[in-house]
């Protein structure tokens, strides 16, 4: 059953009543240019927007408000040129309390399921580096335009962490299952050009103007097209996927909690942040 679809009968309510919303303490900035209708949202955690509790709390609030307000399409961009983002805040597996790390797994998986079910077309505008939940919010959306000399992919493994069923599911719809398997696995980071080769992102470009202009050509294809049958056809593909993950998220939750409560990722944690310091240093 189709969770939500584009109501073309609101559209002409939310032509008169668009409004740009930004903010410039905000996680999350939205622009929305009211006259093509497309958002632009901006990921604002400095220094590198790792995903926090809070982030991912404003960025599925955000999707929420945009799906609300029938937008005809979204990028989503980092406000860095060097980090799109740096993936979970590693700050929040450190000898973390349980309650909130919890809270922290169940709100990774509604940014996953907010980001991927939108009604409307999304692109990540990928200006920096994207691994592990960097690369997540970059799957989640339907077309990715990166910008050259960054690197991407799930690295998960090489922090001691096991991807998750329905991120290994949306690596497999981008790159193909053979492929997803071997780089979940591995761990693989891919610099852009190989990333474009391998499939996990569409388009390159040199700088964020380019990258711009690429992503509204990505949003401008469906400008004459039916809104409900687009979203229809999106939601049909994707809307088993998040049934899926939402029927086994508790048992998710708890393999997360172990996973990181275990004493040996704890100590490579700590090696693994260390390592992150020492890099800065040289
Ligand atoms: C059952 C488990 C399933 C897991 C599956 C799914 C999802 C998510 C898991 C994750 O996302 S785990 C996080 C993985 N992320 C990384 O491994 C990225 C680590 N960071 C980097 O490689 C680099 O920082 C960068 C992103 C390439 C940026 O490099 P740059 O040179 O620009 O900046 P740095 O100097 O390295 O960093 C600045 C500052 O930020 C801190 N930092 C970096 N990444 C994180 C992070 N993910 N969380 C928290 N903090 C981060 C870094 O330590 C520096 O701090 P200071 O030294 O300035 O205090």
């Amino acid at each position: 059953m189709l969770r939500k679809i584009f109501n073309p009968a609101r559209l002409s309510r939310f032509q008169r009543t668009m409004v740009t919303v930004s903010s410039s303490d905000a996680l999350v900035s939205t622009e929305v240019d009211d006259k093509t209708g497309y958002a632009t949202v901006t990921l604002n955690r400095a220094p590198v927007n790792s995903l926090s509790l809070e982030l991912m709390t404003e960025i599925v609030k955000t999707v929420d408000e945009l799906e609300r307000s029938n937008i005809r399409g979204m990028v989503l961009t980092s406000f860095s040129n060097k980090v799109f983002c740096a993936g979970l805040d590693i700050m929040e597996m450190v000898n973390p309390d349980l309650d909130r790390l919890r809270a922290v797994w169940t709100r990774l998986q509604d940014t996953w399921a907010s980001l991927y079910g939108t009604s409307f077309p999304t692109v990540a505008l990928i200006n920096g580096h994207a691994p592990a939940g960097g690369c997540l919010l970059a799957l989640c959306c339907e077309y990715r335009v990166m910008c050259n000399n960054f690197n991407i992919g799930l690295n998960e493994t090489q922090l001691g962490l096991a991807v998750p069923p329905w991120l290994q599911g949306t690596m497999r719809q981008t790159i193909g299952t053979r492929e997803a398997e071997i780089h979940c696995i591995k761990g693989t980071m891919f610099n852009s050009q190989d990333a474009l080769k391998i499939g996990l992102v569409d388009e390159l470009a040199a700088e964020n103007g380019e990258a711009m202009q690429r992503a509204l050509h990505y949003l401008n294809t469906f400008k004459q097209m039916s809104p409900y049958a687009r979203s229809a056809t999106k939601l049909l593909m994707r809307n088993k996927d998040i049934e899926d993950m939402k029927r086994g998220r508790k048992e998710d939750v708890e393999r997360f909690v172990e996973n990181v409560m275990n004493s040996d990722f704890q100590n490579g944690l700590t090696v693994y942040l260390q390592s992150l310091k020492n890099r800065k240093n040289k």
